[in-house]
């Protein structure tokens, strides 16, 4: 059943004014760039974000990444651009930056990687988004938190709005990332009433596209790499558990418009096209290797069995709607893959 709307979702519970920016802003005579910091933004979305930001000249970048699961590679174009700065620098520690705006990404994304140390994902989860809170408290910054549909656990409605409170297991093994996920929002919406500070949240829905890492264990990428090196699709069972996917260029000019736009979010930013993992392996199969086979594995405990966003809201509140379909965006991951993997696509004799 839907629950009530979600609370504040336009800013009228904040109780104070938001932080003053630098002085500087005001002065007659100061043209700065706006500075905008990416937290993650050597990762998968966060390098996209960063190239899309880049495109302007009037923005300055600064990437705060760990390196966990980022890399480094991802950022080569801009190393050294005069625009540009990276700082190796994990979250769950304070931050001192002047900027304006913070995109916050940084966590672990892909199951794999976010239940390999359970606890680091909270921390990363918890203190990271504080840490980052109080940077944009202390420098006026709006911030925008990339929050996921997982906070919706396995749910019992469908599709979801941001209405809805979620069906979370508080104790499973996806618990760091997805209660991890929840208290930063609520820790978001908390600096927001009590400290006035700008937020943005965004819900995402599965992203894919080129640069995921190829071990990366999700399943867009997963079946890729599998169908390029011409190894069985591995989807796990039942098969019948459903996902939308949605291309990462759709996702970071949603991102952007969310960020640039007057609502605080919680936002769903997803491709609503909805698919069984069967029909995902049958169309990578059939766009990029027709000879692969599709073998069943074990799943993983607490797999959500359907997820499906329901993005009324993006398309009112930000005249936001995902242009890439499914198909077109397979193919256009593929090329990047078979790069990466060095195995050029077969010829016709
Ligand atoms: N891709 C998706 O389908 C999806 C869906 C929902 C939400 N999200 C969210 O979007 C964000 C980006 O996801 P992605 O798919 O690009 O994943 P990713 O793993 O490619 O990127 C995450 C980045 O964060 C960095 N990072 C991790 N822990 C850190 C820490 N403690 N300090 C500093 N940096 C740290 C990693 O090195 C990496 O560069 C994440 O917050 C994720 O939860 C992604
Ligand atoms: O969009 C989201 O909100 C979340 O989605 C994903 O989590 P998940 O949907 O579990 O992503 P995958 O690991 O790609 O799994 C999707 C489905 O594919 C199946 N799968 C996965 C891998 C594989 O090789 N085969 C396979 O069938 C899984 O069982 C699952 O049902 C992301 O990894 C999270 O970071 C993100 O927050």
């Amino acid at each position: 059943m839907a629950q009530k709307e979600a609370n504040g979702s336009n800013g009228e519970h904040a109780t104070r004014p938001p932080p003053t920016p630098s002085p500087l802003r005001f002065s007659k005579f100061f043209q700065a760039n706006m500075r905008i910091l990416v937290t993650g933004g050597a990762g998968f979305i966060g390098s996209h974000l960063v190239d899309k930001l880049m495109e302007n000249e009037k923005n300055e970048v600064i990437v705060a990444d760990n390196l966990f699961t980022g890399s480094k590679d991802n950022l080569k174009k801009w190393i050294g651009h005069p625009r540009f700065e990276f700082i190796r620098h994990d979250v769950t520690q304070p931050l001192l930056v002047e900027v304006d705006q913070i995109y916050h990404l940084a966590c672990p994304a892909s199951p794999i990687f976010y239940k390999h140390n359970p606890v680091k994902t909270i921390k990363t989860n918890v203190i990271g988004t504080l840490n980052m809170l109080g940077l944009a408290k202390r420098v006026g910054a709006r911030i925008l938190l990339t929050s996921t549909s997982e906070v919706y656990g396995d749910p019992l409605e469908h599709p979801q709005t941001e209405a809805y409170w979620g069906n979370v297991n508080p104790i499973g093994v996806r618990s760091c990332y997805d209660e991890g996920k929840r208290v930063a929002e609520t820790l978001m919406f908390d600096y927001h009433r009590q400290h006035g500070i700008e937020i943005r949240i965004a819900r995402i829905f599965n992203t894919y596209g080129p640069r995921m890492n190829i071990d990366d264990g999700r399943v867009v990428s997963n079946f890729i790499a599998q169908a390029v090196r011409g190894e069985p699709l591995t989807v796990q069972k039942p098969g019948t558990q459903t996902r939308s996917f949605c291309y990462v260029a759709d996702m970071v000019d949603g991102l952007m418009k969310l960020m640039n736009g007057n609502n605080t979010g919680p936002i769903n930013l997803g491709n609503p096209g909805e698919f069984t993992m069967l029909e995902l392996a049958e169309n990578v199969k059939e766009l990029i290797n027709p000879e692969v086979t599709v073998t069943m594995t074990e799943n993983t405990p607490d797999d959500p069995r359907q997820r499906k966003p329901d993005i009324s809201k993006a398309k009112e509140v930000l005249g936001w709607e995902p242009k890439v379909v499914l198909r077109d965006g397979l193919v256009l991951m593929e090329d990047d893959f078979r790069e990466r993997l060095a195995v050029p696509k077969k010829t016709k004799a």
